[in-house]
């Protein structure tokens, strides 16, 4: 199969992870159009290093099965055109930071030293420089390089951005997305920053209890919901609302709620931020998924009951 922009980055059928004390994902289906720069997003423990583990390939399905462009993790395809960045960031602490660059151009076909080269500079990290002496934001950065300079079609990154400043995030952020756009590859991101997410992503998968909840492009998907704000708990919701998660105090509550009918902000009704789609979600693990046509498996109607 080529990657053709209709195959899917990720797809996922039935996809399940079971270690001994448990499922850490089960029966999880959707597609990762490619291009995206996706947010993969869900509380402590949710599956997404398990999902994204599976994707690199570092750990086998238990049931069903993830496809890259159409190509199993393990096959040479996917590992030629796939980088992972885990939260651990493997590097050899007693390497420099040149030999590290070199040696992901003598593995990497497709590497591109200005590109990596460029990442370290904008740092000013030292090439001769003993990875075991960095910083951890300064770490975090060689392996960025190592990542980017393979010009993967397709980018893991598992909590990349934990140990960088906000300044550090915003200017990798802004290199992800340019690569996105530049040469169509796609990003996914795990991270707990929701704040920062709504400028760096323009697709969400939220998981929540072992598998997705949310799935699709980030407008899409606020467009499927209202902030209801300044109302009490026992008031009833408009027709057609469907109450995800309230939040607030006897001072006023504010409510996330899907609907399926456009409706025109008012004094209390107005769209959601990302955070506040996001920390409905996570306030709500039973509420009923929701995956936008581009992210269902069978491009079908896009409510799945809990
Ligand atoms: N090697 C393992 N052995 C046993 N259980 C595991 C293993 N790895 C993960 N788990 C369990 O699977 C579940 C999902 O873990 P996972 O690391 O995928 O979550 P996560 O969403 O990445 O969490 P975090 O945001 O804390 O990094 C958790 O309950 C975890 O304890």
């Amino acid at each position: 199969m080529t990657d053709s922009p209709n195959v899917p980055a990720i797809e996922t059928v039935g996809l399940g992870r079971r270690y001994r004390r448990g499922w850490a994902l089960r029966d999880t289906s959707f597609r990762l159009p490619a291009g995206r720069v996706c947010a993969l997003v869900g509380p402590n423990g949710a599956g997404k290093t398990t999902l994204l583990s599976m994707a690199a390939d570092l750990i086998t399905p238990t049931t069903g099965t993830i496809t890259l462009s159409g190509h199993r993790p393990g096959s040479v395809q996917a590992r030629q055109s796939t980088a992972f960045l885990s939260q651990q960031k493997a590097l050899y602490p007693r390497f420099r930071v040149s030999e590290i660059l070199r040696m992901g151009r003598e593995l990497n076909p497709t590497w591109h030293q200005e590109t990596a080269e460029s990442v370290i500079d904008a740092g000013q990290v030292p090439m001769n420089a003993r990875v075991g002496t960095l910083s951890g934001g300064q770490a975090t950065r060689v392996a960025f390089a190592l990542a980017l300079g393979k010009r993967p079609r397709l980018m893991l990154l598992d909590e990349p951005m934990a140990d960088l400043d906000p300044l550090v995030r915003h200017q990798m952020n802004d290199i992800l997305q340019a690569e996105a756009r530049r040469h169509g590859s796609t990003v996914v991101m795990s991270s707990h920053l929701v704040s920062e997410l709504e400028s760096a992503c323009d697709y969400l998968v939220l998981v929540n209890n072992g598998t997705v909840r949310l799935a699709g492009e980030v407008d899409l998907l606020l467009a499927e919901h209202r902030q209801l704000t300044g109302h009490h708990r026992q008031e009833p919701v408009p027709d057609g609302y469907q109450v995800i998660a309230t939040s607030g105090d006897e001072g006023g509550h504010s409510s996330l709620v899907r609907t399926s009918h456009a409706s025109p902000p008012d004094a209390g009704h107005r769209a959601p931020t990302l955070e506040e789609l996001v920390l409905g979600y996570l306030r709500a693990p039973d509420a009923p998924a929701l995956l936008t046509p581009s992210a269902r498996v069978d491009g079908g109607m896009e409510v799945v009951a809990a």
